[in-house]
């Protein structure tokens, strides 16, 4: 009764200054708070209730890019309640990325997330395991599998397996619309890239065929090609990695009221965990049969390289491997739910990175017939043409200028735009001291192109990374260890490296070896997107069979 009393006696405009009250109160002490704080570094104005997301423009790329350039190589923001730290110079990064098995603060790259748990990844798999411990296990189990050289090896027949079978399907095309004895096609580059490393990532990774190329040859052939597999719709499997990507950031940077309550963002949540039980569901369906084949095959018998295979009998009965991982106390298997995070992560890690990658290489050297031309050189001097092309790892290597063309496409578009780390214990990086809970994000484009340590950054020029070129380059410029990040650094550096130049170099040689290949509209400009990564849009190429 009496605050009844006391309500009624106010007037409108004592209302005003009791909302307007806690208001003030609290806008003054979120710039106390923010001018009061200690070791202050440049960077944008926060903003109270929204930070500084009022920069987020869903392009990470210049979102970092535009800090750099207007805070310098080392700058703070606010989001999330996190205070967030650019680093845009390799020296800075130095700590941060060499590893140890010891120090933690640098360990992870994400803390835990609520909305990562109602996504079903946390605290397993790699890519966003908050857990130490359990990122630890995982990792040394993945790594286990996809860095031993007969996982190479397996993944070099099978490169050599599916670029004959994605010549067939162009040649197939190619003669849909024969006008002359030679055959030739149009086509996007981007869309068989795309399945071709879906391809790869599925048989290699679970032993278990996508037919992704099949399916999509499928899509523009009258004559269909017939096949069994486990995904029955490969389309939507590669899509489905696609929109998990995109919906992973509603998990990690929404509260639980606007997932579920604010209207656009609601609908993309329900989305992305449909999405997730169906890919959930595949992957599920996988790791059941390949247990029940190896039950039934006999103990002795040689498996199959897969990681699949790999991470069901690492610590079991019929591992003959396992004093490698006891050495580490975590000497026990890998139940199913984390040998799906692991398959997720690797499809996850290995699809667009891979394919986004090798367009960007078609076009620049399209574009490029000097570096074109080397390219195709070094190519028939080591696979002469007319021969079988049957590739080799060692041969792989060998190739010297098409691994400075990876590298030098992957320094202007790296497909990873930022390296995360959250700081778990208070550190000083570059003179400045930064609490537990900092996030930092290493911007790799930054990095990249920086006028320190790259000579005319901006230029396509593979010379920079080819050793008998080395002296002109190296001349004024200080190349440092971490100025090239095209697979991270420290404990989290790609797992997938070596499986991803083994598929780039396959499609090099098979597409440049063997075909005259030429943009559609050699002036129309590359199509980059970049929100979460960089992608590649679509990019028509014209390719006939080499004389
Ligand atoms: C050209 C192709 C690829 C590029 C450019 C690439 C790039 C990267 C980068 C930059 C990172 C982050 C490293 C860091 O934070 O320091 C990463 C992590 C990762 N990549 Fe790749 N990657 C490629 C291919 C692959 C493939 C084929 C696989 C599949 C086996 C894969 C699986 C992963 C996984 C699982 C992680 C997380 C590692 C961890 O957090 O410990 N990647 N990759």
């Amino acid at each position: 009764m009496e605050i009844y009393n006391i309500l009624s006696a106010l007037k409108f405009a004592d209302f005003l200054i009791l909302i307007a009250f806690p208001f003030i109160a609290y806008v003054c002490q979120f710039y106390f708070k923010y001018f009061m704080r200690p070791n202050k570094l440049p960077g944008p104005l926060p903003l109270p209730f929204i930070e500084c997301s009022y920069l987020l423009t869903g392009n990470s790329k210049q979102l970092l890019m535009s800090l750099q350039k207007k805070y310098g190589d080392i700058c703070e923001f606010y989001l999330t309640g996190s205070r967030r730290i650019v680093i845009s110079r390799p020296e800075y990064i130095e700590k941060i990325l060499t590893p140890s098995n010891k120090d933690t603060t640098f360990m992870l790259r994400f803390p835990y997330f609520e909305g990562l748990e109602e996504l079903g990844v946390s605290g397993k798999g790699i890519i966003s395991n908050h857990d130490i411990k359990s990122w630890k296990f995982n990792r040394q189990f993945f790594d286990n599998a996809v860095l031993k050289p007969s996982f190479n090896s397996e993944a070099v027949e099978w490169s050599n397996k599916l670029t004959q079978e994605l010549e067939n399907y162009w040649e197939y095309l190619g003669k849909l619309n024969l006008s002359s004895n030679e055959w030739s096609l149009e086509t996007d580059i981007t869309n068989w890239a795309h399945r071709f490393a879906c391809d790869m990532i599925s048989i290699v990774i679970t032993g278990e065929r996508s037919y992704s190329m099949a399916s999509y040859y499928n899509v523009h052939s009258p004559v269909k090609v017939t096949f069994e597999t486990i995904i029955e719709d490969s389309e939507r499997f590669i899509q489905g990695f696609k929109n998990h990507l995109s919906g992973f950031i509603y998990f990690l940077y929404f509260s639980p009221f606007l997932r579920h309550h604010i209207p656009f963002i609601k609908d993309q949540v329900k989305a992305t965990l449909k999405n997730q039980d169906y890919l959930f569901e595949i992957l599920d369906s996988m790791i059941k049969k390949r247990r029940k084949e190896i039950k039934e095959i006999p103990v002795g018998t040689e498996l199959r390289n897969d990681m699949l295979t790999s991470l069901i009998i690492t610590n079991t009965e019929r591992d003959i491997n396992r004093v490698n991982i006891a050495r580490d106390n975590i000497f026990r298997p890998m139940t199913d739910v984390e040998i799906r995070a692991n398959l997720l992560d690797s499809f996850q890690g290995g699809i667009d990175t891979t394919a986004n990658t090798f367009s960007f290489i078609v076009y620049y050297t399209c574009q490029y017939p000097q570096v074109k031309q080397k390219m195709i050189d070094e190519i028939d001097s080591i696979f002469p043409p007319n021969t079988s092309f049957h590739l080799k790892y060692d041969e792989l290597l060998k190739l010297e200028y098409c691994n400075a063309i990876i590298n030098e496409v992957s320094r202007l578009h790296p497909i990873v735009i930022e390296l995360q780390r959250f700081v778990k214990n208070p550190c000083e990086i570059a003179g400045h001291r930064f609490e537990a809970g900092t996030v930092i994000h290493i911007n790799t484009n930054g990095i990249h192109t920086h006028k320190d340590h790259w000579p005319n950054p901006e230029i396509f020029d593979p010379n920079r990374f080819y050793k008998k070129n080395e002296s002109k380059y190296m001349k004024n410029k200080v190349r440092n260890k971490f100025s090239l990040l095209i697979f991270g650094g420290g404990l989290h550096i790609c797992p997938g490296r070596k499986l991803a130049m083994i598929e780039l170099l396959s499609l090099m040689v098979m597409l440049f070896g063997k075909y005259d290949v030429e943009l559609v509209d050699i002036n129309a400009p590359l199509k980059v997107k970049s929100t979460a990564t960089t992608t590649c849009g679509e990019l028509p190429i014209k390719i006939k069979p080499r004389k």
